[in-house]
């Protein structure tokens, strides 16, 4: 329940002087020599393949909402339940301000303050100045949050959620992790999808399909219209899976993307009776799986068309705290 005071996480800023200090026993989060890549996460140990390196909770949770109003609202709400400790560890994530300063938003932003935020801290009514100001306080932070959350589930179907250390987590096309929205466990889970040395960022695709480049498409089209019914014989299927593979292998790409041409392979050596390398390439499959997403996730919802599993070898919670 929202007590009246909460209302005064919109009526300032946390303290600029309060550091956030996120990290866990393996990741740090600090600044990158890029200067454009801001703050990454890197790893302070040696982390094995397959290591669960983030089991995250998240610090704010909305539901599925239809319209920005109800969506500013979820955000207004849920902002104000937390801590100081937390609210300064949100002021100071990454912010892509000027992504799309809509007047849409703008107009949003200007009734949920109207209806909830008439009076500043003293108790006065909310001057011009003030007015502009507040107005400015909650626009930034509902930003933050659009620059940081991920979907739960379906993108533009299902609840977003806000993680404070998974935040830090810059992109490659190269990525040497996976993430995927544990529903099992509530959890937000990073595994490396590869061995990780002391001090290398970690990083993770921000790309819905990281095998996005042309050659690679056009690979997997391919195969997959040569696997289908009719025109073209069966068999082509699989060399060209085969060569989705390699070309995924020599790249380095390591997660689900990874799983799913392996198991192409073992669907296409089956459909040409070559069961030992149809059982072989399953194996390949299951076990990248389980590097990317861990084994709870894959159990969890037995839904192996989508995301990643990871072997769990090591279990990191977050420790998000602040220090004056
Ligand atoms: C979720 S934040 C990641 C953490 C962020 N670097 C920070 O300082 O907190 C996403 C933002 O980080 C930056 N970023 C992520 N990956 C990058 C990359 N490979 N190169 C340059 N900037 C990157 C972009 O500005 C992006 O909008």
């Amino acid at each position: 329940m929202s007590h009246p005071t909460e209302q005064s996480a919109f009526l300032r800023w946390t303290d600029p002087k309060t550091t956030a200090v996120v990290r866990n026993t393996l990741l740090e989060a600090r600044r990158t020599e890029e200067f454009t890549s801001g703050i990454g996460l890197f790893a302070v140990r040696e982390i094995p393949r397959g290591t669960r390196m983030i089991e995250e909770a998240p610090m704010i949770v909305l539901p599925n909402t239809q319209s920005i109003d109800d969506e500013l609202d979820a955000f207004c709400s849920a902002f104000q339940q937390l801590t100081e400790a937390e609210r300064s560890n949100f002021d100071q994530l990454y912010c892509g301000y000027s992504v799309d300063k809509t007047s849409e938003l703008l107009n949003a932003v200007r009734r949920w303050r109207s209806y909830n935020l008439t009076h500043d801290t003293d108790g006065s009514w909310l001057d011009d100045t003030r007015h502009t100001e507040v107005l400015h306080i909650i626009y930034d932070r509902f930003y933050r949050f659009r620059t940081n959350f991920v979907y739960l589930g379906a993108v533009n179907a299902s609840g977003k959620g806000l993680f404070a250390l998974f935040s830090r987590i810059n992109h490659s096309c190269v990525p040497n992790a996976y993430w995927t929205f544990n529903a099992a466990i509530e959890r937000l889970t990073v595994h490396a999808t590869r061995h990780i040395r002391v001090g290398e960022q970690i990083t993770i695709s921000y790309i819905k399909d990281p095998i996005a480049p042309k050659i690679v498409r056009a690979l997997r089209e391919k195969a997959l219209a040569k696997s289908s019914v009719s025109i073209l014989p069966k068999k082509d299927a699989l060399p060209s899976a085969m060569e989705l593979v390699a070309l995924l292998e020599k790249q380095g790409i390591a997660g689900m993307e990874l799983a799913s041409a392996y198991r192409q392979c073992a669907i296409f050596s089956q459909r040409i009776g070559a069961l030992q390398a149809a059982k072989n390439y399953a194996a390949l499959e299951d076990l990248t799986k389980r590097s990317a997403v861990g084994l709870d996730r894959l159990q969890g919802d037995g839904d192996d068309k989508t995301d990643a599993e990871s072997s769990g070898r090591e279990v990191q919670s977050v420790e998000a705290t602040a220090e004056a």
